[in-house]
């Protein structure tokens, strides 16, 4: 049984099909402090959060059990993902459920804006009737400057040109192209904050878009402009912005978000008739928190479940198409990671991934990331998983290189996985998908074999000397080890070679003393494979 906990207010209606689910159990405690996170956390294998919770290195470190983060919403500000990462936890989020809302919300600030409508408010139903310090401006035709053209940007963009605005946007990956289909101008930051009459922020904050309307952009905007912040605190920046607000540039400003949540009292925004403020309730409707959680909640079912998932914000998207074709090759290729692992006891220091045939086509990126678990999994254990493979091979300084190649060896789809060794070896494993026959290991160093990875495996390097097949059949009989499959390679007559077998159940480890000790036996192992 699985447990979720829910630690901040998240739409029940959303969360239903996971409180529905047989194999989950969930339970909502929330305004929970960082203290009583870490008590409680250990028992759970799920977290769901909003913006509320900060999700800290100390929380998820506590969390023994934890697969996934959950966030019901975009920004993932609040969770330390590098943390996440490195623990292996999933952080998932979702990203388009709350476009709509958030792009509503960000075009009322802006109409309120445009006509005092908060300020006006106030002062009507303090019982004073002024209808001359609320002249208001128009958007029809307007020049609206939109820095950040993902999804709420883009949503912003086409409401302003049913308003008869003109749009100039700014986005890093805003073509010349999907600009013209827009009808929108591409922009630089520059042209936006000396040419638009509202300037609307849509990015994420990062080192780049921290202060990306400063000082500086204050000091060339046109006079009486208005600006908009529904994204997050910080991209535009709050003192600058009460310095333009005093100095006249800015004729008004409207604020979702603030650098800090929630904002002091004494905070200059919270006195200043030009400067409107909401807190943060850029998602806050119905339908998107119905959305986000049931997106949310959705993606953490297939997680718990070991199911295919969307939306990790710690691991690459891949394309659906791309993800269909690799699939079936993840359990193999930790199976060859993990053989590659267990036949040699040298330290690793780069590990070589190729891909031939059908496998050169695609991002094989996702697959990497299972070969390396597998690889890894002999000394991690259960602490490695896709999400971190990659970090912890990186952090260990060990060299990841992936090639492809045509040749394949006469195979529609090879993969090979060479670990470099410290000694100067390689350990090499070679595995193919064959239709209608499934896994096979085809090469096991420089030997070429036709082995189903399954079971438990014993792999034995010796002399090739005529009777040692019959002497290692012996020895396990005489243990009552019944082996069910068996593969020799070997390079010349009596020379090195290898036997791979496979036996019935597990080998217990006098047994493989025993079998080092026959006169042309090198070594001999169990290699342990995946549970699936
Ligand atoms: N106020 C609220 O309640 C909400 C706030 N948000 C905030 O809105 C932001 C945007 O959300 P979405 O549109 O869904 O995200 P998105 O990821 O679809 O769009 C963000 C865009 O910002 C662009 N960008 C990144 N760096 C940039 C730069 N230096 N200059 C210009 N553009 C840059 C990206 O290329 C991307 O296209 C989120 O990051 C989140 O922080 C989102 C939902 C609700
Ligand atoms: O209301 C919330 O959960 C915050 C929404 C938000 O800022 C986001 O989704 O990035």
């Amino acid at each position: 049984m699985f447990k979720v906990l829910v630690s901040d207010p998240i739409s029940d209606l959303g969360i239903q099909k996971l409180v529905d689910a047989d194999d989950v159990v969930v339970e909502k405690k929330i305004g929970l402090s960082e203290e009583e996170l870490i008590q409680i956390i250990p028992e759970y294998d799920g977290l769901l959060v909003r913006s509320q919770t900060t999700v800290t290195d100390k929380i998820l470190a506590a969390g023994e059990r934890l697969k996934v983060v959950g966030r019901a919403g975009v920004g993932v500000d609040n969770i330390n993902l590098e943390a996440a990462t490195q623990r292996g936890i999933i952080v998932i989020n979702a990203p388009d459920g709350n476009t709509i809302t958030t792009c509503e919300h960000a075009f009322a600030m802006m109409m309120a804006l445009a006509r005092h409508i908060p300020q006006a408010y106030a002062k009507t139903v303090s019982g004073v009737w002024d209808r001359k310090s609320f002249l208001g401006v128009e958007l029809h035709h307007k020049t609206l400057g939109v820095l950040g053209m993902g999804r709420i940007g883009s949503e912003v963009a086409k409401r302003a040109k049913a308003f008869g605005m003109e749009v100039l946007g700014f986005d890093p990956f805003l073509t010349e192209e999907r600009a013209e289909k827009m009808g929108i101008t591409l922009a630089s930051v520059d042209d936006i904050v000396r040419n638009a009459d509202f300037i609307t922020v849509h990015t994420p904050l990062t080192p780049e878009t921290r202060g990306i309307i400063s000082t500086d952009q204050f000091a060339v905007m046109k006079k009486g402009m208005r600006i908009i912040n529904c994204a997050r605190g910080g991209v535009i920046d709050e003192n600058a912005l009460v310095e333009a607000v005093n100095q006249g540039i800015v004729a008004g400003a409207a604020f979702d978000v603030f650098e800090h949540e929630p904002p002091q009292p004494d905070h200059p925004f919270l006195n200043n008739p030009k400067i409107i403020v909401t807190p943060h309730l850029g998602a806050s409707t119905v339908e998107a928190q119905e959305n986000v959680a049931i997106d949310v909640s959705e993606q953490v079912l297939h997680i718990l479940r070991d199911e295919p998932f969307k939306n990790a914000v710690n691991i690459p998207p891949v394309a659906p198409s791309v993800m269909s074709k690799l699939q079936p090759y993840f359990v193999l290729g930790e199976k060859l990671g993990t053989v590659a692992a267990q036949i040699t006891n040298a330290a690793i220091q780069e590990i070589v991934v190729n891909y031939a045939g059908d496998l050169s086509e695609v991002d094989t990126q996702p697959l990497t990331r299972h070969i390396l678990k597998g690889v890894l999994s002999r000394h991690f254990g259960s602490d490695v998983n896709i999400v971190n493979s990659m970090h912890l091979a990186k952090a260990r300084q060990v060299n990841i290189v992936v090639s492809k190649s045509a040749t394949t060896k006469g195979f529609t789809n090879l993969i090979s996985v060479a670990l470099k060794l410290e000694n100067g070896e390689e350990s090499i494993v070679g595995g193919t998908l064959l239709a209608g026959y499934g896994e096979r290991i085809v090469q096991i160093n420089k030997f070429t074999v036709d082995l189903e990875p399954t079971g438990h495996l014993i792999y034995i390097s010796h002399h090739d000397k005529p009777g040692i097949i019959g002497k290692v059949g012996t020895l396990l009989g005489n243990n009552d080890v019944n082996i069910a499959a068996m593969q020799v390679g070997r390079k010349t007559v009596g020379g090195e070679a290898i036997m791979v077998l496979s036996v019935d159940k597990e080998v217990p480890k006098k047994v493989l003393e025993e079998l080092v000790q026959l006169p042309e036996v090198n070594t001999a192992q169990e290699i342990a494979l995946l549970s699936k």
